[in-house]
């Protein structure tokens, strides 16, 4: 099976296909994890685009179903320099070849990864088309042309309708943009009873239900389109201890009055610095994000900025001047990634904790 990567500007890369024979228009992005690429197919935050891992062997420790953060495929295609189809792990049950076939993914492999990153960080944020059937490459092209990128995912991920995790502990709201299984364990493993509610449910709605604080997910696509959200968010503000991560972040600046912008190329893998400005402490995070907070934006609007990209010098981290409502830009559950900045969970704990005495 032959397969093919063509981005808008005409850049082509061929190689040869694997996972489910499919063709597939996205947004082109890199992550640099080593490990994790079952986490990151199965991270919703990733729907709509089509991944290139830079570690070129990848496959090679197999799949473990309990290690998946959904239970679908949200990329649109995956591209890779090598696909082990002979993975050894101890606790493996199948292939990455054997969940992109059944979950419906197409790959291209045998390709130049290093050169494909290195034209993403020269022309930014680009549409692809990836294909591993028999298309000629001006029907691709044509059908690259033909496609707008969607930007508002919310209606396509996350819970349709309220559902409840039961625990002993803090009731947490979570708002659902496309949350993370690790998101949600990290709240479980802190005893949290745990409320799940679509992006679209109305304060009145969520209200009825005793809610000790709410956490804002993570979830794929624009931030500035996800208006429903927003406002909900703004109606908590002063009600209850808040913690936002990544999209869920990105929303509470909008929610305050602030506003995000698209970075060139984001930010995706498991090695990002980052410095706590509190702790005066840096820490190795998990990221994965294309837009991201304009600082100027939310101190203006009584936030205070917490932390800071080692990098880039960009917004990881703010939190409200003298309300219970913090969010961080990375992602503190890591999976895949370090956990390092698990603490922040144990904030907003302590947060519900000191507003109402639960746990
Ligand atoms: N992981 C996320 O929540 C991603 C947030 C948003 N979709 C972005 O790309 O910036």
């Amino acid at each position: 099976m032959k397969g093919t990567l063509l981005f808008e500007d005409g850049s082509i890369y061929r190689g040869k296909g694997f996972g489910r024979s499919g063709t597939a228009v996205g947004e082109m992005v890199f992550n640099t994890s080593i490990t994790g690429y079952q986490e990151i197919l199965t991270d919703p935050s990733y729907a709509g685009q089509i991944v290139t891992m830079t570690y070129p062997l990848i496959g090679n420790y197999g799949i473990s179903l309990r290690e998946s953060e959904s239970e679908g495929i949200y990329a649109r295609g995956m591209v890779v320099k090598s696909i082990s189809q002979h993975p050894s792990h101890y606790s493996s049950e199948s292939t990455l070849e054997h969940m992109m076939q059944q979950l419906g993914l197409p790959g291209i492999a045998e390709v130049d990864t290093r050169s494909i990153t290195k034209r993403i960080r020269e022309v930014g944020a680009i549409k692809a088309v990836i294909s591993n059937e028999e298309i000629a490459e001006e029907t691709l092209r044509q059908l690259l042309e033909g496609t707008t990128l969607e930007e508002d995912w919310m209606k396509e991920v996350g819970v349709s309708k309220p559902k409840h995790i039961p625990g002993e502990g803090c009731r947490v709201a979570v708002l659902d943009l496309g949350v993370k299984a690790n998101i949600l364990e990290a709240l479980k493993i802190r005893g949290c009873d745990i409320m799940l509610f679509p992006y679209n449910t109305s304060f009145d709605e969520m209200k009825s239900y005793e809610l000790d604080g709410l956490l804002i997910s993570n979830g794929p696509g624009n931030p500035a389109e996800a208006v429903t959200g927003i406002e909900l968010i703004r109606q908590w503000l002063k009600e209850r201890p808040i913690f936002g991560i990544c999209m869920g972040h990105q929303l509470l600046a909008h929610a305050v009055g602030g506003n995000t912008f698209k970075m060139k190329y984001g930010h995706r893998g498991g090695n990002h610095g980052v410095y706590d400005q509190l702790k005066k402490k840096a820490y190795i995070t998990s990221q994965n994000h294309g837009y991201v907070v304009d600082a100027e934006s939310v101190i203006k609007k009584g936030m205070m900025i917490t932390h800071t990209n080692l990098n880039d010098d960009s917004l990881e981290g703010m939190q409200h001047e003298f309300l219970p409502v913090f969010s961080v830009q990375f992602h503190p559950e890591g999976s895949p990634g370090p956990q390092d900045t698990e603490y922040l969970f144990d904030q907003f704990i302590e947060n519900m904790k000191e507003r109402k005495k639960c746990l």
